[in-house]
């Protein structure tokens, strides 16, 4: 019964993530094949609540695929995931939306004909009731420092206003895990900087996990708890960017000399 076997599946191992455990999610044996492709191979990942982790790695290394087993947008060939006291592995998307697991895409998933406001109330509609549209945006556009641009239409803010949109679309959700694909690709000095204080205020104020896949290992050193280094599939190597930049063999598969 070899492990590479797609339809077989390990022993169930023990949620980690229930009642009285700081973890919010665990994978075991998390692998997905396609075809003869193993894109992610037995991935044991775990993450606390409130935590902030990088996942980094050369092109290819398997990190939107195991970003996409995460939410539910690929089926894992075997393995599980742990979420919040529960086995997810079988749920649809919707449903690990429903329980908090929320993501923000590369490609902004913005209505740019719609205003501000307008675009908050799609999230919103699907997590409160119609009398409370009014107060939880307003919140919304306080916290993301958008109360001006309530009625602006998208596709006239600024890309960092955009950016806080759309994070702060994800928040409306009232998310415990949110997972992000380079947010600050494209965007200034200055609203990098923005970004790195609302992913720290998300993570400290509401308690919430983010997994921010990331090529600016710069961007990484400025927000990151722990950095997971994945390589074909598998965890490389996992500790602080202290540790992950002093690493050589980390230099060697992934940093190159330009880093
Ligand atoms: N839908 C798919 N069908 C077949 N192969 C795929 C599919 N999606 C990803 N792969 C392959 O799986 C491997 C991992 O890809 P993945 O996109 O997860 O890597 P990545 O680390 O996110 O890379 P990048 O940094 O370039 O985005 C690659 O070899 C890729 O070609």
């Amino acid at each position: 019964m070899g492990v590479s076997d797609p339809t077989v599946k390990p022993t169930p191992a023990v949620d980690e993530t229930g009642e009285g455990s700081s973890r919010v999610l665990q994978t075991r044996g998390l692998t997905k094949h396609f075809g003869g492709l193993t894109a992610t191979d037995e991935v044991d990942f775990a993450l606390e609540e409130g935590e902030l982790r990088c996942l980094i790695g050369p092109n290819g290394a398997g990190k939107s695929t195991f970003i996409n087993l995460l939410t539910g947008q690929l089926e894992a060939s075997a393995g599980s995931i742990y979420y919040d006291g529960r086995d997810i592995t079988e749920l649809s998307p919707h449903e690990r939306v429903g329980r908090g697991i929320s993501m923000k895409f590369q490609v902004p998933s913005i209505y740019e004909e719609f205003t501000v406001a307008q675009n908050l109330r799609i999230p919103l509609q699907q997590v409160v009731d119609a009398d409370e549209y009014g107060s939880r945006t307003r919140k919304i556009l306080e916290r993301f420092d958008l109360l001006a641009e309530r009625e602006t239409t998208a596709s006239d803010l600024s890309h960092g206003q955009q950016q806080r949109l759309e994070i702060g679309m994800a928040m409306a959700m009232e998310p415990k895990l949110m997972l992000l694909d380079e947010p600050v690709a494209g965007l200034s000095v200055e609203e990098t900087a923005d970004i790195a204080e609302l992913f720290e205020e998300i993570t400290a104020d509401d308690g919430v996990a983010l997994i921010v896949i990331e090529h600016d290992i710069d961007f990484v050193e400025s927000i990151a708890d722990r950095v997971t280094v994945l390589d074909q599939g598998s965890i490389f190597r996992e500790g602080s960017i202290e540790e992950i930049r002093a690493d050589s063999e980390v230099k060697r598969i992934y940093l190159g000399d330009d880093h």
